[in-house]
């Protein structure tokens, strides 16, 4: 059963998580997590930020020698704009002269970034916010509301990523299908395909498609406005049986739901085919089985490899719907909490499309979800001990359905 918990502010000092229940013995170093979080950086369409931030990351404990102990393992990701924010988000308080001094009152820049922020911008969780916990300064709600807590997602989904590959060969893959109202003209990719998709600035493995996306949001930026789009996360050699039928709550299509929606600017998340599947008859909608290499299987994975709210053995697949960012060039209306009047909302630089590390991020919250399930239901300890719990499942399976013909 694997926990997991982060804290920290955008432009905070740093980024601090904890992930607990992580086995003993899975291979795992630094640089792992480094490559993991430099796939989340890139993308086109992300704004200044991405330029000038370097993701900088120490692991404190759970891990020896490039091996898990078993021990929780704490993860800090530093931020490098830091230095410019320090007297803004000082912990103690500062004296406002002080703080004036400290941020350098002759540059706009600095003044910005030091200026109460009593109008909350459109689409953030800035407002309702503002008025749950009692501010009126926006900075308080967006700093931990941002989109910047999503490195440590990747950073601990790195290692759940890790876990399931190493107990069982399961392996995610990524791509964008949408951008906007473009479609992808790609086919569901395969495992093979990661490097090839890995390889493109948009997350497709269809160079005609590469090119429309990148068309779409070159237009967006050029006209002042931002785009979202839609991706699809498949995780391959996931095994029987995760996630249960017995409560709602143990449903993995349910946990898998939550996970997506909660990543920022999350609108839409489906479990396999989507709309084709519920606008099909009965008679098309759903998998038939079928015997391959001596192996039940089925002939369409149309589902999404998830049946009554657990794992059937085939691809698990979720594709996500992110809506356009908010925070656009041309400021939308808002209301100041300070004057108690409408006025433009405060614009800050942004991104034009976040759906390319969105997809990134998609991906370590099923890391997170699946490995949460493995250890649930294989057991926890050393990797050595899950694998041996999970091969002994599917021998057992394998016996049942073809020696004795249980079923
Ligand atoms: C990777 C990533 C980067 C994002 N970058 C920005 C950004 O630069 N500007 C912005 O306004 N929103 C950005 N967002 C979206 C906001 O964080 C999000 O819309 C906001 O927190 C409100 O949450 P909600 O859209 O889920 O309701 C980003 C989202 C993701 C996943
Ligand atoms: C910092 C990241 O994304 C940020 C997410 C974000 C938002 O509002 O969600 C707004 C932008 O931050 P800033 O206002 O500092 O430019 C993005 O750059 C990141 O992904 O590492």
């Amino acid at each position: 059963m694997i926990r997991w918990l982060s804290a920290g502010e955008s432009h905070g000092p740093k980024l601090t998580g904890i992930i607990d229940g992580v086995p003993a013995g899975i291979a795992y170093t630094q640089a792992d997590l480094e490559a993991e979080l430099h796939r989340r950086k890139k993308g086109y369409g992300r704004g200044a930020r991405q330029k000038i931030e370097t993701d900088r990351v120490t692991i404190t404990s759970g891990i020896r020698h490039g091996v898990t102990t078993g021990a929780p393992i704490a993860i800090e990701i530093s931020n490098s704009e830091w230095d410019k924010w320090a007297a803004v988000l000082a912990t103690d308080p500062v004296d406002p002269v002080l703080l004036r001094k400290a941020v350098g009152g002759s540059d706009d820049k600095e003044l910005a970034r030091n200026r109460k922020l009593t109008r909350p911008r459109p689409g953030h969780a800035d407002m309702a916010g503002m008025l749950k916990y009692g501010h009126v300064d926006a900075r308080n709600i967006l700093e931990r509301a941002s989109a910047r807590e999503t490195a440590m997602r990747v950073a601990l989904g790195s290692i759940a990523k890790a876990f399931l590959y190493q107990v069982a060969g399961i392996q995610i893959v990524s791509h964008v299908t949408a951008i906007a109202e473009i479609s992808t003209l790609a086919s569901q990719p395969g495992a093979a395909e990661f490097e090839t998709i890995e390889a493109s600035e948009v997350r497709t493995a269809d160079k005609k498609t590469e090119q429309l996306f990148k068309a779409r949001i070159d237009a967006a930026k050029q006209a002042g406005d931002t785009v979202g789009g839609s991706v699809e996360v498949i995780a391959f050699n996931v095994p029987v049986g995760l996630g249960s039928h017995i409560q709602w709550d143990r449903r993995l299509d349910a946990k898998l739901a939550a996970a997506m929606m909660s990543i920022q600017s999350a609108k839409q998340v489906t479990i396999g085919v989507g709309d084709s599947q519920i606008e099909a008859g009965g008679q098309q909608a759903h998998d038939e089985f079928a015997i391959e290499n001596s192996h039940v299987t089925r002939s369409s994975n149309l589902a999404g490899g998830i049946e009554g709210g657990m794992s059937n053995g085939q691809p698990v697949v979720v594709q996500v719907g992110f809506k356009p960012i908010s925070t656009v060039p041309r400021a939308r209306q808002s209301f100041d909490l300070e004057s108690g009047r409408l006025a433009p909302a405060l614009h800050q630089r942004s991104d034009t499309c976040a759906v390319v590390p969105a997809a990134v991020v998609a991906e370590a919250m099923l890391a997170l979800v699946l490995a949460d399930e493995v250890t649930g239901m294989f057991g926890t300890g050393s990797l050595e001990m899950v694998k041996r719990n999970l091969v002994a499942f599917q021998a057992e399976i394998q016996q049942r359905l073809f020696t004795e013909g249980v079923l």
